[in-house]
């Protein structure tokens, strides 16, 4: 399976872009879409779910061009849209019954796949309560079920943690990388610990522009000897912290130990550490601005 975007943009109204000559290969497996506010991760899922189009560019599911002809990637395609909603006065079982109508799945089979969805997302137990008792977790579960109906090839997922608490957070992580096998799954966040454990991919995206894919262990290889820790007062702290890229801070009782991005040492006292995924994100943004503003 192959997912192919070469030079895709998206103007909208009024000259703003929403993606820039973006291109990425997506194979099987998770693909982590990484991206601060605004980087055009929701235009491109609308894109690749063939909700919009793009205004140049060219993208194609198996070789097949998905803006002539839509229905080759509708048919195998799983979209959770970042602004889900559910009818409220609905059941689990009454609102997946709905939606597998409205997509004219076979109602036999339907059933069966609902039941299945009920049970792989942990809804079994509360299929018969109304959904406006759900949790903002219970209701993104929902939202994956639906998504899964048609059991596709395809699946995107877009920010779907957000406004999640911790344990909701993992639940959901848990269950994408369940879900991980013979599709493609695209999951777009600005949340680096939502990819860290189940992407085989990483694409980050800033200001509509790919700034790298790669797999996660190329992307920390590259953010290797940029990283640096060390103890400041809170005086060097206050004074300092304006002019560093930071990537964590500790308090302690003796002050404040830093993390810290930078190509070279940035104090005489710190000291290199080993990057996590979310010191390499920050590293490759920074870069990014740094060349945009060369
Ligand atoms: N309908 C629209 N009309 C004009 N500009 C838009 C439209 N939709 C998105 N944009 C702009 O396109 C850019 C990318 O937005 P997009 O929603 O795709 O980003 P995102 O990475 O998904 O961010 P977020 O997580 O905040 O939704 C932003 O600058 C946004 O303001």
């Amino acid at each position: 399976m192959e997912l192919i975007i070469e030079h895709v943009s998206k103007k909208y109204k009024g000259d703003f872009y929403g993606l820039r000559d973006l291109s990425l290969h997506i194979r099987t497996g998770i693909l982590g879409l990484l991206g601060p506010n605004g980087a055009g991760k929701s235009t491109l899922m609308r894109i690749l779910s063939t909700i919009t189009e793009p205004t140049s560019g060219k993208i194609t599911w198996n070789g097949v061009d998905i803006v002539q002809q839509p229905n080759a990637v509708r048919a195998v395609l799983g979209y959770l849209p970042q602004d889900f909603g559910v009818y409220p006065n609905l059941n689990a079982v009454e609102f997946l019954d709905y939606l597998a109508a409205v997509r004219g799945l076979d109602a036999r089979i339907a059933r069966k796949r609902i039941e299945e969805l009920l049970h792989l997302t942990n809804l079994y137990e509360a299929r018969n309560k109304p959904l406006h008792g759900f949790s903002g977790g219970m209701r993104q579960r929902v939202g994956i079920a639906q998504a899964l109906l048609g059991d596709p090839k395809l699946l995107i997922v877009d920010e779907p943690t957000v406004g999640l608490d911790p344990e909701e957070r993992i639940r959901f992580r848990n269950l994408l990388a369940e879900l991980s096998g013979d599709r493609i799954i695209i999951l777009s966040t600005h949340i680096v610990s939502d990819i860290e454990a189940t992407a085989t991919d990483i694409a980050i995206v800033n200001k509509g522009r790919t700034i790298t894919q790669a797999s996660p262990s190329a992307i920390l290889a590259e953010a290797e000897g940029k990283v640096w820790e060390w103890m400041m007062t809170s005086e060097q702290w206050v004074a300092k912290r304006g002019e560093l890229l930071i990537s964590g801070t500790v308090q302690s009782g003796e002050g404040v130990k830093v993390r810290v991005i930078a190509d070279s040492q940035p104090a005489p006292e710190s000291v290199p550490a080993a990057p996590n995924l979310e010191d390499a994100y920050l590293y490759y943004i920074a870069a990014s601005k740094q060349v945009a503003g060369a």
